[in-house]
């Protein structure tokens, strides 16, 4: 079944005026389109948890820190939403701007400490955007659960952060993150690498699988690995902007003895930059 697409948010309103009324538990999938297996993946679960699925496709301009980024992100809605079909979710919002961010918008939410590190720090502003984006989703849409990929692991946190904060009264669920058979993380950003690129890239996901499974093993590790990104240069990345251990809670840069720890990683391939992260388990 295709779900109708509502472009105004007094469309949405109504439907979910009448879903509150049925006492429906309303899920929520925010995403910026392109939609790819990861993307579905989250439906999926929204569906398998909530009465009544909203799924959101909004190419946030105020996220973007780099404006060839912003023009070069693809668009296809009818594509999908004609992948989202065979998930039988309910609603497709894809806000006209203005419903967004209407004239002389002035409000900027902004979460500190998560969002100084990694992403935050090589995309100056890009968490305000989202954080701003994510809460005005939360409350157009009125969910009583949001669904988002651990790929996106500190942008996870922060969301679940903000909510918290603002009492915005929605559960976060993170999902495991999909990948291809080569073990590269989906991105809708994997559309613009060449083949030889997509080879390059999934060389990352092996460099942090062996570096986790070192860390697994006992082995001494420097938190910020310099041999593994020399590895990633030399199998073809133009840049690694960071591979690091980290908190998975806190964030922080860790001593390898504290648990439980993630480790992340951010590096460039014929101009697209591409991230990762993977859990380390306990000792
Ligand atoms: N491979 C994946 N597995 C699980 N969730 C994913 C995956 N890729 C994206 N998501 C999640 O889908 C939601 C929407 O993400 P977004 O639209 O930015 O897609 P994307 O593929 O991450 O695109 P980008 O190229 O911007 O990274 C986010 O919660 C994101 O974490
Ligand atoms: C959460 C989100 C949809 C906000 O624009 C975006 O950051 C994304 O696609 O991960
Ligand atoms: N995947 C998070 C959204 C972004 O890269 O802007």
């Amino acid at each position: 079944m295709t779900a109708p697409i509502l472009r105004r948010l007094a469309d949405l309103r109504a439907l979910t005026h009448e879903w509150r009324q049925q006492r429906d538990v309303i899920g929520v999938v925010p995403t910026m389109g392109a939609l790819h297996q990861g993307h579905l993946s989250l439906a999926e679960a929204a569906k398998a948890d909530c009465d009544r699925v909203i799924v959101t496709i909004f190419v946030n301009p105020k996220q973007f820190n780099n404006p060839e980024d912003l023009t070069n992100y693809p668009r296809t809605e009818q594509e999908d939403a004609g992948k989202l079909a065979p998930y039988n979710i309910d609603a497709i919002y894809v806000p006209d701007p203005d419903e967004i961010y209407p004239e002389g918008f002035a409000t900027t939410v902004s979460v500190s400490g998560l969002t100084d590190v990694m992403e935050g720090e090589f995309r100056p502003g890009h968490f305000d955007g989202v954080a701003t984006v994510v809460a005005k989703l939360f409350l157009q849409t009125q969910a009583d659960r949001a669904y988002f990929g651990e790929k996106d692991y500190q942008q996870l946190m922060i969301v679940r952060r903000m909510a918290r904060d603002l009492d915005i009264p929605i559960e976060v669920i993170g999902c495991p993150t999909v990948r291809e058979s080569s073990g590269l993380a989906m991105s809708s950003r994997n559309q613009r690498l060449s083949e030889k690129g997509l080879v390059i890239a999934a060389v990352k996901h092996r460099v942090m699988r062996a570096l986790v499974q070192a860390l697994e093993d006992g082995e001494e590790f420097d938190v910020v690995a310099p041999q593994a990104q020399a590895d990633l240069l030399a199998a073809g990345f133009s840049e690694v902007e960071y591979l690091q251990l980290r908190c998975a809670e806190t964030l922080k840069l860790l001593p390898i003895t504290d648990r439980p720890a993630r480790l992340f990683a951010a590096a460039l391939v014929e101009g697209v930059r591409l991230i990762d992260n993977l859990p380390v388990s306990p000792a």
